[in-house]
């Protein structure tokens, strides 16, 4: 599935900041087997208490899609996969047209086309725009077997996020990518649908169904390399669930004209077929998936570690100067992984710990921390590198507590409610939480552990800084 940081790459809207500015680690090219099948797969629609309350009636707002066990809808859509061409089981499947999109309100398209309105939130209006014709949409079957209300952090309210998510910094990256949703639907409802009401009424094009749109994009958008990382719905395909150990993406077939995929292993008939969303962390799938790994299967799993320079620090405004000169602050996240952690993380903290008499060293640690080049230069100050690992280690050991006090306290938490549907839905995101925040732990345990065994340091060091 796209990575959804993406989205701000193709957004043009100025509401998307780029405030959260993790160090990359880029997705590797996926792996394909060409002995096991290859696997066409369709055509495509293109390139507090009253808060969780009000979360439950906006999600009854959105008329279409359906329950996540609505069978009737996934019987519908099976019909109309075989009637679109779908072929049933057989292996390899034999090619599906591919086909762009095409407004059945072709005038709607006119005008996002004239404001050229970026990939994204284009798919998001195109969907409500189809959705709201319900029977009449060529994509009918298709939209109502879609969640009502898809699994993504986008669903969570700030009451919450606050709660369950108080220890991790996902919280912050959910606040700002619903900021940012909302942002695009203002800006859209200003620059255009505020102009052509009558093509884009208000009734159907609101806050609550470009939420519903976004999730669904979250969720199940596909980028596909070979068509310059474009973008697409891809019904049937998007039913795929994701595990962390396979490596199989789905791409675009240039000479069969579909959307394919190759599986890396052989699969038994009747045994589940699973796809990779991407080398994401547990908290990425569950800020656009709405779900947590179980723990310790995740090879790619990370956790966002927060650095600060300290305000008793004699150097402490000639070091923030420099950061700020390379677009970073005094406070700043870095990401802490399973293997290790980026050269980025350790050029920042060699600037936290650095005295006075290494001044002049400040602007090359602010530019090795903030890495704009793309360049890994592997900063070395072998007199300062033990208060460095002490300051990396110290700032895991503050993470470490607000974690375990969340979990120490969820044990109590969600006793006071009094209707079974409130406390399903607190006991289920609380279970969300519990599984990040244990997961997210667990990477900065790890971390604290290399302190325990110095000698195996350096080592560590040059083997696994990113
Ligand atoms: C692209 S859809 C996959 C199809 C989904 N099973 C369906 O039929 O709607 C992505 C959603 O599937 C679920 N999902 C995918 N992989 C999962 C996994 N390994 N564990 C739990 N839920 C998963 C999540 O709810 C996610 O938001």
């Amino acid at each position: 599935m796209a990575e959804a940081s993406r989205i701000f790459q193709t957004t043009l809207f100025p509401a998307f900041s780029t405030v959260h500015k993790p160090c990359r680690v880029t997705q590797s090219p996926s792996f394909v087997r060409k002995k096991y099948p290859t696997v066409h797969c369709s055509s495509s629609v293109s390139t507090s208490d009253s808060a969780t309350a009000k979360a439950a009636s906006v999600a009854q707002k959105v008329p279409w899609g359906c329950d996540i066990d609505s069978l009737e809808n996934a019987e519908a859509l099976q019909r109309w996969l075989s009637d679109s061409g779908l072929p049933p089981r057989k292996w390899p499947y034999k090619k599906w047209k591919w086909e762009r999109e095409e407004w059945s309100c072709p005038e709607a398209g006119e005008v996002l086309q004239k404001y050229s309105v970026p990939d994204w939130p284009l798919l998001a209006t195109y969907l409500i725009s189809e959705a709201s014709l319900q029977q009449s949409s060529r994509w009918s079957n298709y939209i109502s077997a879609l969640p009502r209300q898809p699994y993504s952090l986008l669903y969570w309210t700030r009451a919450e996020l606050d709660r369950y998510l108080e220890a991790s910094q996902i919280r912050e990256r959910a606040i700002e990518r619903i900021t940012n949703v909302i942002g695009t639907y203002d800006d859209l409802r200003l620059r255009i649908f505020s102009k052509y009401p009558d093509l884009f009424p208000e009734e159907v094009f609101n806050m609550e169904t470009f939420k519903w749109s976004f999730g669904i994009l979250f969720s199940r958008l596909v980028r596909l390399p070979s068509m310059d990382g474009r973008v697409a719905l891809v019904p049937w395909a998007d039913m795929l669930n994701h595990n962390c150990e396979v490596e199989t993406f789905l791409d675009y077939d240039k000479s069969s004209k579909g959307v394919v995929f190759t599986t890396d292993q052989q699969y038994e008939p009747g045994e589940q077929v699973f796809i990779s969303y991407g080398k994401k962390s547990n908290g990425e799938l569950l800020l656009s998936y709405g779900f947590v790994p179980r723990e310790g299967t995740n090879p790619s799993d990370s956790v966002e570690l927060s650095l600060s320079l300290k305000k008793s620090d004699k150097c402490y405004k000639e070091k923030l100067e420099a950061l700020r000169k390379h677009g970073l602050s005094a406070s700043q996240c870095f990401p802490l992984r399973i293997t290790g952690w980026p050269v980025e993380l350790m050029a920042y903290s060699f600037l936290a710990v650095s005295p006075p008499s290494m001044s002049r060293q400040f602007e090359e640690m602010a530019a090795a921390a903030s890495n704009k080049t793309g360049m890994k230069k592997d900063l070395r100050y072998p007199e300062i590198e033990e208060p460095t690992l002490q300051f990396i280690l110290d700032s895991c050991e503050l993470s470490i507590s607000k974690y375990t006090k969340f979990l120490q306290a969820s044990g109590t938490m969600d006793l006071d409610v009094t209707s079974p549907k409130q406390l399903n839905r607190r006991l289920f995101l609380k279970q969300l939480a519990v599984d990040l925040c244990n997961s997210e732990r667990r990477i900065l345990f790890r971390a604290q552990n290399v302190r325990l065994c110095h000698s195996y340091l350096s080592r560590f060091f040059s083997v696994t800084v990113l």
